[in-house]
């Protein structure tokens, strides 16, 4: 697959297969074009050649978190976090009593009745995650959602992912930053190189079984080491990179 928005392809010769019912998570440098396989892969941006599918083609079944989703300034935490759940047909105590207890996981317990102006930019950052998981029927594309969050949330919000995911059987197709939450949530994580022509630099599967228990995943044997593979790609993609101190040294 290739990727562009006018001029040279951005990304080139991409090959990303994600079985169905896998989770999947996309690092590489910044620029580098994960956000633009995720638009790709939602539907929402066709590629210059070749296709995207996940679990199903195109993800027709989709739900997508993006980095600059927005919430409902007229809506509560509460009423923001059940939307999805809503849509879903949940009766509305149902809902409410599972969005409180995605706050809680976000460490807002006691705060559902607050407007999201009522609340700090890392407090209201990881709602909308939560708010897509109940609108995927078979494939959830998230980019960078918990990047905001301190390590305790994050953590404990990942694990409600993981959970729902295993609970619903979804595809995932995660963008992250953070190494270590790509392997102890994923089953496999492809490294894209770096631009301004990115290619595909490596695709590694995660050896630890599921379901998984995110703090235990991460004293799995197989996590110490892939972290260093996953360590020393970036590192190389750096050095090799035009856009970066260590690739113009070169
Ligand atoms: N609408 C657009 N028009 C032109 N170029 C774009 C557009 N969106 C993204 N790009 C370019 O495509 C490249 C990849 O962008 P993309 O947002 O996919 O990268 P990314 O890997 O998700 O980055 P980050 O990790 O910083 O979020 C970048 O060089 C960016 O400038």
């Amino acid at each position: 697959m290739s990727v562009g928005f006018g001029g040279p392809p951005i990304i080139e010769g991409i090959d990303l297969d994600v079985r169905a019912g896998q989770f999947a998570s996309l690092i590489g440098p910044s620029g580098s074009g994960k956000t633009s396989i995720l638009r790709v892969a939602t539907g929402l941006l066709e590629p210059l050649r070749g296709t995207v599918e996940l679990g199903v083609s195109r993800c027709r079944t989709s739900a997508s978190c993006f980095q600059d989703d927005a919430l409902l300034p007229w809506r509560t935490a509460r009423q923001n976090v059940a939307l999805g759940l809503r849509i879903r047909d949940l009766p509305p105590a149902e809902a409410d009593a599972r969005a409180d207890h995605w706050l809680s996981k976000l460490g807002l317990a006691g705060y559902g009745d607050r407007f999201p102006g009522q609340l700090s930019g890392g407090q209201r950052s990881g709602w909308p995650s939560p708010r897509c998981w109940p609108c995927a029927r078979s494939c959830c594309c998230m980019d960078e959602p918990f990047a905001a969050l301190d390590a305790i949330v994050r953590t404990r919000i990942t694990q409600e992912l993981l959970d729902w995911v295993e609970r619903e059987h979804l595809t995932v197709l995660l963008v992250t930053h953070d190494l270590e939450e790509a392997i102890s949530a994923s089953d496999t994580v492809a490294v894209l190189g770096h631009g301004p022509r990115a290619t595909m630099r490596a695709r590694h599967a995660v050896d630890i079984p599921r379901p998984r228990d995110v703090l235990e995943a991460r004293r799995h044997p197989a996590f110490g080491p892939l972290l260093r593979t996953l360590w020393d790609d970036l590192t190389e993609e750096a050095a090799s990179s035009p856009a970066t101190a260590d690739g113009a040294a070169r």
